[in-house]
């Protein structure tokens, strides 16, 4: 008997009614079907799937290639079915590593022989982890001291369940390193979910973050667990807290002290077992000193800071990162690896990176794309 959890992302209700039958026919177990991105990744929090049956075309307003990229990054198995197969959709799949693609319309038994195969080759490889757990810095490029005493820092931390306050400026890495905490960590088997404080407006983070019971307001025709509860076992990563509405912070620290939420339109508090882990790019203590931040939030969360440094003070690395991202870029797009001439290199060593790591990624892709002979010889800066 399979007892395996499975989410169907599927834009087209039929279809994805016919492969919930054929599923649970076989024995396994549907934890949802979603439409969009947006419920997909809300289902995956809360049910941590085993295996995502994932089309391409999709409600919203990203597709099946961007959660793919997610999913990877979580470690979940995830097979496309796609009625299209063109040559470039293709090798957007492929740069994903799926586990498999089925072009609609489709036979049950190809379904299910997929489905087999792909969870056979994931414990595979979910087997053969530990081993390479080593590294759970994996992707991090580096080894300026300044850099390697945050690896130590995150080693030291995810272990415990305190709050965790990130800083540095835009584009250092700020949410690869929340990625590790949560993976270091005893809860690395449940979620990790990601809120940007500064994308959301104010009308609707409040219940994106505590969630709402049906009703709560017009429009709310379902009941929704917020954030904080789809994080429940698991870790919680406000990305950019600075951006925080005052009665937002409020609300937050309640959350943090009483390990508990209120829903909007709910009756009674809800418990929660969240860890946050939370990032700025601001000062927090200019925001402090000038009222825009609350000072107990503050000493709640910084608890254990850990600082990533600009990019301009680790130069030692430029070149490294550069390897790395030429490589990954060839990987992506299967085609050959481009090189980069020496003086075009000096030149991204000399540069001051105001916008960091990113910056310094955006710039080589643009390069790559502008080389000729598979060689970089001129780099053109600005974000
Ligand atoms: N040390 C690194 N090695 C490889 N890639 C890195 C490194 N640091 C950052 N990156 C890459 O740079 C980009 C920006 O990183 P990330 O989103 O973690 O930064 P951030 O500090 O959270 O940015 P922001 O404050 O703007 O949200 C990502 O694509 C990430 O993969």
């Amino acid at each position: 008997m399979n007892t395996s959890n499975i989410l169907i992302v599927e834009d087209e209700l039929i279809v994805a009614r016919d492969l919930q039958l054929t599923l649970e026919k076989a024995g396994y177990h549907v934890c949802g079907i979603a439409r969009s991105v947006v419920k997909a990744e809300e289902l995956a929090a809360q049910h941590q799937p085993e295996l995502v049956l994932l089309d391409i075309h999709l409600a919203g307003r990203e597709t099946g290639i961007d959660l793919a990229h997610r999913l990877r990054e979580q470690r979940i198995a995830f097979i496309f079915i796609s009625a299209n197969s063109g040559a470039d959709l293709l090798a957007a799949a492929k740069a994903t590593q799926p586990y498999g693609f089925l072009v609609k319309p489709f036979r049950e038994r190809d379904v299910l022989v997929s489905i087999e195969i792909a969870l056979y080759l994931h414990q595979q490889k979910v087997a053969l982890r530990p081993q390479q757990a080593g590294n759970c810095f994996d992707g991090i490029v580096g080894s300026h001291p300044l850099l390697l005493q945050v690896f130590e820092d995150v080693k030291l931390v995810a272990a415990l369940d305190t709050s965790v306050l990130i800083t540095g400026e835009s584009g250092t890495g700020k949410e690869q390193i929340a990625a590790c905490i949560h993976r270091l960590s005893p809860r690395r088997d449940k979620a990790l979910v990601k809120v940007n404080c500064a994308a959301l407006p104010e009308s609707l983070i409040n219940s994106e973050l505590f969630g709402h019971e049906k009703g709560a307001f017009t429009g709310a025709t379902e009941k929704h667990a917020g954030k904080f509860e789809q994080a429940h076992g698991g870790t919680l990563f406000l990305d950019e807290i600075g951006e925080m509405s005052t009665d937002l912070q409020c609300r937050l620290l309640r959350a943090l002290q009483e390990k508990e939420i209120e829903k909007l339109g709910g009756k009674a508090p809800v418990k929660i077992d969240t860890r946050i882990v939370a990032a700025t790019n601001r000062d927090l203590e200019k925001e402090v000193a000038a009222g825009r931040f609350r000072v107990d939030l503050y000493y709640r969360l910084h608890i254990f800071p850990i600082h990533l440094p600009p990019l301009r003070e680790r130069k030692e690395d430029i070149p490294e990162l550069v390897q790395h991202f030429l490589m990954r870029f060839a990987e992506r797009t299967g085609r050959p690896v481009v090189t980069i001439a020496p003086a075009a290199l000096s030149q991204l060593v000399a540069y001051d990176w105001p916008g960091n790591v990113r910056e310094l990624e955006h710039v080589i892709e643009r390069s790559i794309i502008m080389a000729k002979g598979g060689i970089v010889t001129e780099v053109l800066m600005g974000r």
